[in-house]
């Protein structure tokens, strides 16, 4: 039982948890693989490539394709140049800004912990009007290690204030990254089941799975009650 008197830091991951932004990462990853010639990947496929950073992301796709690896940190640059102001196929899943304004109105210091980059996590949490709800976020070029190191989420704790050697808090996130990050650190996990995860959930180690955001506040107060 994780016990906590405060409320709780509640740290969240970002694609697949609070937000869908899997058609914005595959409409730049076939913008950029169109320019070169390239044959096109599904949104399944694209999907399956997201939760370890965009340099992970890339790496499976030079895999996918069979493409030269010397040209990764082009594709990059071409990749963020596109997907730094692309919001237009990305939404909340649902229940999450009501869920987010809940656990803040009771008092939750919230956190990010993504892989993504800081700068266009931070443009589209801006973007989806909740950025200010956020006392920390941590992005993928935060730190110098990414999920599923747990540096990025000790430091998401330290923003919060929170001890990261003995962390009263819950992780919230949708992948084999982030189930883990939050085992290596240790803290525990509630994973959200209708993210990019491809291993079935009963095979990643977590506290409680959940599908709908609005059983969240419910399922924080219920696993942190002393
Ligand atoms: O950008 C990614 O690949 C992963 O992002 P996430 O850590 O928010 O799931
Ligand atoms: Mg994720």
């Amino acid at each position: 039982m994780n016990v906590c008197l405060a409320p709780c830091p509640v740290v969240f991951d970002l694609d697949g948890t609070l937000i869908n932004s899997a058609p914005d990462i595959h409409g730049c990853v076939n913008a950029v693989l169109g320019q070169h010639g390239t044959p096109l990947l599904t949104l399944d496929q694209v999907r399956s490539f997201i939760g370890g950073g965009v340099d992970v992301l890339w790496q499976k796709i030079i895999a996918a394709r069979e493409l030269e690896d010397a040209k990764k940190p082009d594709y990059i640059a071409a990749f963020m140049t596109c997907y730094q102001d692309a919001t237009q196929l990305t939404h909340l899943f649902p229940g999450v800004e009501d869920a987010l304004q809940t656990l803040a109105d009771r008092g939750h210091p919230l956190g990010i912990c993504t892989n993504k980059p800081l700068a266009v996590t931070r443009a589209i949490l801006a973007h989806f009007g909740i950025l200010d709800l956020f006392g920390c976020v941590i992005g993928g070029d935060s730190v110098p290690e990414r999920k599923p190191h747990p540096a990025p989420l000790r430091a998401a704790l330290q923003g919060l204030g929170a001890d990261p050697r003995q962390p009263r808090a819950l992780y919230v996130g949708d992948s084999e990254f982030d189930a883990a990050c939050a085992a290596a650190v240790p803290m525990p996990f509630l994973i959200y089941t209708e993210g990019y995860r491809q291993t079935p959930v009963g095979e990643l180690p977590h506290l409680a799975p959940f599908d709908d955001f609005a059983r969240l506040p419910a399922l924080v107060e219920m696993q942190t009650a002393a």
